[in-house]
């Protein structure tokens, strides 16, 4: 069976990164994915933008969906406070799998616990089955018809605080413009734009900053 391009990612960084470097990791997928072979990782252009709004939220429990090959996982759990936590969710089982190696490899699965499943029905488990209170940050990358459900969802189960921070991936290039529209239009949020390109390419793409006001 010919091998995937996620298994050829994750076997050049097993062959090529520094184990429990979490930065090697970082560079190595960028590097493979700008050389040889394109994926739909953040990148590291945008990667910064992540990494920043990391710090802004300073979160102790943040959730990504759509955790793919886990490129961002590992971006934004090398930045976690001690104790602090990620909750990342992949409903695909191969590259759920493909992530969890990709996340032990970099060191830092003791920050990250990987939900599979997809993310409708996950959501409403975070409270009971997963021990959450409300999320400080919420990194949207899954399919981008979902992010605008998904947003409501958090809210209907008051996973939501003052202050939470959502942070979106492409809202130009593939584009996700019912989520833009309801978070610019929702009293409930204060957003905020960041220009960018789409990973490894010189495509316009953009991230949108939502700050939950309550
Ligand atoms: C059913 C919704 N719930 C989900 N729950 C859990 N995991 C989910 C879910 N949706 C999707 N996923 C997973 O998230 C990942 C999907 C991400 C979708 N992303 C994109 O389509 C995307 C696409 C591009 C892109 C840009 C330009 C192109 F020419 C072609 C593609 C760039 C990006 O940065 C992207 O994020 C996969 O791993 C998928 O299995
Ligand atoms: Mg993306």
């Amino acid at each position: 069976m010919s091998q995937s391009k996620e298994q050829r990612i994750l076997n050049f960084v097993l062959q090529n990164a520094v184990r429990g470097d979490p930065c090697s990791v970082l560079d190595t997928i960028d590097k493979y994915c700008s050389q040889k072979e394109w994926a739909m990782n953040v990148g590291d252009e945008k990667g910064k933008i992540l990494d920043k709004t990391v710090e802004e939220a300073n979160p102790s429990v943040a959730l990504e969906l759509g955790t793919y090959c886990g490129y961002s996982a590992v971006r934004i759990s090398r930045l976690l406070k001690a104790g602090a936590r990620l909750l990342t969710v992949e409903f695909n089982p191969e590259f759920a799998a493909i992530a969890k190696q990709m996340i032990e490899f970099a060191g830092v699965q003791d920050k990250v616990k990987l939900l599979e499943g997809p993310s409708q029905e996950i959501i409403p488990q975070l409270k009971k089955k997963y021990e959450v209170d409300t999320l400080d940050f919420v990194f949207l990358d899954h399919w981008k018809d979902r992010y605008k459900p998904d947003t409501i969802l958090l809210q209907e189960c008051n996973l939501l605080r003052k202050g939470s921070i959502l942070l979106a991936d492409n809202i130009i290039f593939p584009g996700a413009p019912d989520f833009l529209n309801y978070v610019r239009k929702s009293p409930h949020f204060q957003c905020t734009n960041y220009p960018s390109h789409l990973e490894y390419m010189k495509v316009e793409d953009a991230m949108e900053k939502a700050v939950f006001l309550g």
